[in-house]
């Protein structure tokens, strides 16, 4: 039996930061254990602008504890407006690792997104020229569309045809969760890839709502059947290079979970490395570990495998907090219903 392994130290592809007191209560979770993180701009306003960006990744700098090393990826949100120059040009900085599409109305703070396809046109068909990947949050937004197929109706309405128009773009699926979309990255080898989160390989919709809701459980999109979730698990531990880790962290406080009308989002980042562990653990997929969390992000993107390493060590039950506090209020850390067992050294 194995009980410690040592890899290369993480990143997390997909991570939600906020700013202010948020910001400087949730980062430190991210950057004990992860090396870099691909930033996602969806403040209030969102970070539309190179400007902006600069901007933001200086304020997390700033939020950075004394000690502590992290590398922030910066990304713009995508909007009708968004100008091809000024994202080339933040891209040739070297400020910004992606873009980010959101549909109009897909997700927590996503009103400035895209409605009509045709008009990022031009910004898509610049990036594809500078090889700037798109970040995607893929669901359709249509009101009669379920809810539980709007990742699947994406794929083939939205995604689908902006990747056949625009040749040579490359796109990250984020935080896939369905075998809809494993089976459309594994289907299409150039240009693709997907995120994974860590609470999409652990939960189904079951766990939202059997036995009374779990508002810490909602996050969009939202967890599928259990067959999807089979599906993910064994895309993440497949060793195939095109799937990655992007927790999709997503700090709401407790009073905007535990209400009437909750955000979605669900809080990983304290114990990101200790839940996934334990999944591939428990598929006997050890050796691909390193693979999912450290080497696949990065050969994606096109940047270096992290130098330093981490080691995960199996024991007694790992201790982590209920909730983290923040000045704004308690954030409630995902807890997947069982103990676990890895905890980084
Ligand atoms: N995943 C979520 O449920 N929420 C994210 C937005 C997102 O990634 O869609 C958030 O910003 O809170
Ligand atoms: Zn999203
Ligand atoms: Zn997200």
């Amino acid at each position: 039996m194995i009980n410690s392994i040592t890899i290369r130290r993480p990143d997390d592809w997909h991570l939600h930061l906020r700013d202010g007191a948020m910001l400087q209560a949730v980062l430190p979770e991210t950057a004990r254990h992860f090396a870099r993180a691909i930033i996602m701009p969806n403040l209030v306003p969102p970070v539309v602008r190179g400007d902006q960006a600069a901007a933001y990744r200086d304020r997390i700098m700033a939020a950075l504890p004394d000690g502590m090393r992290f590398e922030p990826l910066m990304t713009l949100y995508l909007t009708e407006d968004t100008d091809p120059e000024d994202v080339a040009a933040a891209h040739a900085s070297g400020l910004i690792k992606a873009v980010k599409l959101y549909p109009a109305g897909a997700t927590t703070n996503s009103a400035s997104g895209v409605r009509d396809f045709d008009k990022v046109r031009p910004v898509l068909e610049k990036m594809a020229e500078i090889g700037l990947p798109m970040c995607v949050h893929g669901e359709v937004t249509e009101a009669e569309i379920d809810i539980f197929d709007r990742e699947a109706v994406f794929i083939d309405r939205v995604l689908d045809p902006i990747r056949r128009s625009t040749p040579g773009l490359r796109v990250v699926m984020e935080h896939i969760t369905t075998a809809n979309g494993v089976d459309y990255v594994k289907a299409n080898d150039v240009d693709l890839g997907a995120t994974i989160t860590a609470h999409h390989l652990i939960i189904n919709r079951n766990h939202i709502l059997v036995g009374g809701i779990k508002p810490h459980y909602y996050c969009l999109p939202v967890a599928k059947r259990e067959d999807h979730r089979l599906s993910l698990l064994a895309a993440a531990t497949s060793g195939d290079e095109r799937y990655f880790l992007g927790t999709d962290s997503a700090p709401h406080t407790d009073a905007n979970k535990e209400i009437a009308c909750g955000c979605a989002g669900c809080f990983t980042a304290t114990n990101t490395m200790s839940l996934v562990a334990e999944m591939f653990d428990r598929e006997d997929a050890l050796d691909k570990l390193e693979g999912f969390v450290s080497r696949n992000g990065p050969g994606f993107y096109g940047l270096p495998v992290s130098e330093d390493t981490i080691t995960l060590t199996k024991g007694d039950p790992v201790a982590y907090p209920d909730k983290i506090e923040s000045d704004e209020g308690p954030v409630t850390v995902f807890d997947p219903g069982f103990p676990l067992h890895w905890r980084v050294a």
